[in-house]
C-alpha cells in the first residue's frame, strides 16, 4: 500500500471544504476514531502537535548538530592553520592543496559509505562513530610531528565529516515531528557556519602564536567530538529505523520517550505501515530507487540540489573573502584573517534567518528567494571585478634583471593579466588613489607572500612602501566586490546553504533514506572539490569576472531547476512525501504552488473502510464531505490494519 497525494482544486478558506474534510470525520464518523487530514501548509499538523514540547528533541538535534558544528570547523580552520603551517613546515604549493583538499576528497567517500553504514548499524552508532573518528583526527592533527602525519589526519578528519554530513540531517529529521523538522534540520547547517565562524576566530586568535599555533587550531576540534561521543552514549537510536529492523518494542518506547509521553499511536502506525510496505522489493537499494520512479526523481532533486548549492559558488567566495577584502585595500594579514571572520559570521548569522523562516514560508520560496538573491548577487561580484579589470593599473617599471628573462612576468602590461599568472604578483606604490612605481615580479615559490626577487621580495622589511599584490589588483571598485559579497552571504545563507540538506533529509521514504543522503552529500562534497580545485583554473583561462559570470550561469540554471522541479515538503510527514514525487519529473514543482493548490491526505482506521467503493466514502465522512470525496482518483486500504490512503485527481 502507497500513501498517494495530489492536487484538489484551489485553495480554500478554512470555513469550506477544506474544513469540512478536517472537522468531519471527528464530527459525522463514528465508526472512524481517527481520521487526520494534512494540508498544504500543514495546517491540521499544527493543531494535532502544536501543544507538543519537545525538549528531548531538542536536546537530540543540539548533541547531534554537534556532528555539523565539526564539519564547519574542520573545512573552515584549514585557511588559517595553512598561514603557519606553510611556513613552519616549508609546506609546497602542492602540498598545501594535498592538506586542504584531502578533507573534502575523504568526505566525499566516506558520504558515499555511509548509507551503507547507516543501514546496517542505524543512525546513532554511526553518528558515534563519526564523533570517535573527529576525536582520533583532531588529536593526530594536534600533535603531527610531520606533513605527512598531518595529511593523515585531515583523511581520518574528513572520513568523519563524510559519514557526519549525511547521518545528522537524517537522524534529526527522523526523531522530529512534522512541524519542526525544517527548524532541527536547517539548525545543523546552523552549527556548520557556526562551526565555521568559530573556526575563523580561533585562527584569528592563534596567528599570533607564530610557533605551534596550528597545532591549537587543528587540535581543538576533539572538543566538541568527546562531547558529542558522551553524549551519544546516551541518546536513543532513531525510531524509524529500529522499526525497519523488525525492534518495535523499542522503537515504541523511544518514540514515546521523544514525543515526551504524547499519544504516539497515530505515529507508530503509520511508519510501521510504511515500513511494511517497503519490506518487499528486492536487489541492492540504490537499484530499487532508480527503477522505482518517485525515488528516482527524489533522488535527481536531491543530488541537484546539493549540485546547484556548490556550483553556485560558496566555497570560491568563502575562501576568496580574504583576497576580496585585500582587494578593498586591507593589507595586513592580521586583519584580513578577522575581517575573514565577519564573512563567516555574515554566513553564520543569516543562517538563523534561515532557521526562522523555513517553517514560516517553506522550503520552495525559500529556496528560490534565495537562489534568486544568489545569483544577482554573484552577478554584482562579476560586474565588480569586470569593473576592476578593465581599469587595473598599468605596469610602469619594467626591470632589465637577466633574472627576469626566463619568467612570463615581464610579458604583462597590466597588473589583471599579471596576477592571473600563478608565477606573478603586482609590486606597486601608492599615492592616495595612484598607483606608480609597478612592475610585474616573479612570485617566491613556496611563499607566494613575497617576489621572489627585486623591491617586494622583502615585504615586511621594505622601508619603501611597496606593497605585494599576488592574486588581486589595487582598484577603486572594490566597494561593489564588497557589496556582492556581503549581499551573496545574505541571500545564499538562508536557503541555498541549509536547504538542500534540509530537503534531503525528508523526500525520500524509509528504505531509500540513507542511501539517497548519502549519494547527495556524495554529490555535494564530489562538486566541492570540483569548484574548490578548478576555482583558480578556471580563473586563470575565463578571469575572475569571467568566473563569476560562469557561477552567475550555474545559479540561474540551479533557478531553473528549483522552480520545476522543488516540491514542498513543509509540514507532510515523512511517510506521506513519496507521493510528491509521483507526477512527472519537474511538474511537481511548476505546479505546487500553495496558493494555487492545495494538498490533502487523508487516512482513516477502522474496519469499516473500503476506499475501493465510493458509497462507503459517504457512509464513513458523511454528506458533507462527499462533494470533496467524489473527485476521489484512486483510494487503497489496508483490510488488516484498516488503514488507508486516498488521493485526489
Ligand atoms: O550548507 C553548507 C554551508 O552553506 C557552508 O557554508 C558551506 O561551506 C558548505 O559547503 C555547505 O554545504
Amino acid at each position: 500500500m502507497r500513501s498517494m497525494s495530489s492536487p484538489m482544486g484551489g485553495r480554500r478558506k478554512s470555513d469550506d471544504g477544506e474544513r469540512s474534510l478536517i472537522t468531519s470525520p471527528s464530527e459525522s464518523n463514528v465508526n472512524n476514531p481517527a481520521v487526520t487530514a494534512t494540508s498544504a501548509t500543514g495546517e491540521q499538523e499544527h493543531t494535532i502537535d502544536q501543544d507538543v514540547k519537545p525538549v528531548f528533541v531538542y536536546a537530540l538535534a543540539f548533541f547531534s548538530a554537534l556532528g555539523g558544528f565539526l564539519f564547519g570547523y574542520d573545512t573552515g580552520v584549514v585557511s588559517g592553520a595553512m598561514l603557519l603551517l606553510k611556513k613552519e613546515m616549508h609546506l609546497t604549493p602542492i602540498w598545501q592543496e594535498l592538506l586542504v583538499s584531502s578533507t573534502v576528497g575523504a568526505a566525499a567517500l566516506s558520504a558515499l559509505a555511509g548509507g551503507a553504514l547507516n543501514g546496517v548499524f542505524g543512525r546513532r552508532i554511526c553518528i558515534l562513530i563519526a564523533s570517535f573518528i573527529f576525536t582520533v583526527g583532531g588529536v593526530v592533527l594536534g600533535v603531527a610531528p610531520n606533513k605527512e602525519v598531518l595529511l593523515v589526519g585531515r583523511i581520518i578528519v574528513g572520513l568523519g565529516i563524510g559519514i557526519a554530513s549525511m547521518t545528522v540531517p537524517v537522524y534529526i529529521a527522523e526523531v522530529s515531528p512534522p512541524q519542526l523538522r525544517g527548524q532541527l534540520v536547517t539548525i545543523n547547517t546552523l552549527f556548520i557556519t557556526g562551526g565555521q565562524f568559530i573556526a575563523s576566530v580561533v585562527d584569528g586568535a592563534f596567528t599570533y602564536l607564530q610557533h605551534d599555533g596550528w597545532r591549537y587550531m587543528l587540535g581543538l576540534a576533539a572538543i566538541p567530538s568527546v562531547i558529542q561521543f558522551f553524549g551519544f552514549l546516551f541518546l536513543p537510536e532513531s525510531p524509524r529505523w529500529l522499526m525497519q529492523k523488525g525492534r518495535n518494542q523499542e522503537a515504541r518506547r523511544v518514540l514515546s520517550q521523544i514525543r515526551d509521553g504524547r499519544s504516539i499511536e497515530e505515529e507508530y502506525d503509520s511508519i510501521k505501515t510504511n515500513v511494511e510496505d517497503e519490506e518487499s522489493g528486492g536487489g541492492t537499494v540504490l537499484w530499487r530507487m532508480l527503477s522505482y520512479p518517485p525515488t528516482r526523481r527524489a533522488l535527481m532533486v536531491g543530488c541537484g540540489l546539493q549540485m546547484f548549492q556548490q556550483l553556485s559558488g560558496i566555497n570560491t567566495v568563502m575562501y576568496y573573502s580574504a583576497t576580496i577584502l585585500q582587494m578593498a585595500g586591507v593589507r595586513d594579514d592580521k586583519t584580513a584573517i578577522w575581517l575573514s571572520s565577519v564573512t563567516a559570521a555574515t554566513n553564520f548569522l543569516f543562517t538563523l534567518v534561515g532557521v526562522w523562516l523555513v517553517e514560516r514560508v517553506g522550503r520552495r520560496k525559500l529556496t528560490l528567494g534565495s537562489l534568486t538573491g544568489t545569483a544577482l548577487s554573484l552577478m554584482v561580484l562579476a560586474v565588480g571585478f569586470l569593473l576592476s579589470a578593465q581599469h587595473s593599473p598599468p605596469v610602469t617599471l619594467h626591470p632589465t634583471d637577466p633574472a627576469l628573462n626566463s619568467t612570463s612576468c615581464t610579458l604583462y602590461g597590466s597588473c589583471e593579466p599579471c596576477i592571473l599568472d600563478p608565477g606573478c604578483g603586482f609590486c606597486y606604490r601608492e599615492n592616495g588613489t595612484t598607483i606608480y612605481d609597478s612592475t610585474c615580479l616573479p612570485a617566491n615559490p613556496s611563499l607566494a607572500e613575497s617576489a621572489a626577487w627585486g623591491r617586494c621580495s622583502n615585504v615586511s622589511q621594505a622601508s619603501d612602501e611597496s606593497f605585494w599584490a599576488y592574486n588581486y589588483c589595487p582598484t577603486p571598485y572594490s566597494w561593489l566586490v564588497l557589496l556582492g559579497l556581503i549581499l551573496y552571504l545574505a541571500f545564499f545563507a538562508p536557503g541555498m546553504g541549509p536547504m538542500p540538506w534540509t530537503v534531503n533529509s525528508e523526500i525520500y521514504p524509509l528504505w531509500a533514506r540513507s542511501t539517497g543522503n548519502a549519494c547527495s552529500a556524495g554529490t555535494n562534497w564530489i562538486c566541492n572539490v570540483l569548484v574548490s580545485l578548478t576555482f583558480l583554473h578556471v580563473a586563470q583561462y575565463l578571469t575572475y569576472y569571467g568566473a563569476f559570470f560562469l557561477y552567475t550561469g550555474l545559479a540561474l540554471l540551479g533557478l531553473l531547476f528549483v522552480v520545476g522541479c522543488l516540491p514542498e515538503t513543509q509540514g507532510r510527514r515523512l511517510e506521506e512525501i513519496e507521493a510528491l514525487f509521483s507526477g512527472r519529473l519537474c511538474s511537481c514543482g511548476a505546479s505546487d504552488d500553495e496558493t494555487s493548490r492545495n494538498i490533502q491526505y487523508i487516512r482513516g482506521y477502522g474496519t469499516h473502510l473500503n476506499f475501493g467503493t465510493f458509497g462507503l466514502l459517504d457512509k464513513t465522512f458523511g454528506k458533507e464531505s462527499l462533494t470533496e470525496f467524489s473527485k476521489v482518483h484512486y483510494g487503497t486500504a489496508d483490510a488488516a490494519s484498516g488503514i488507508a490512503y486516498i488521493s485526489f485527481p
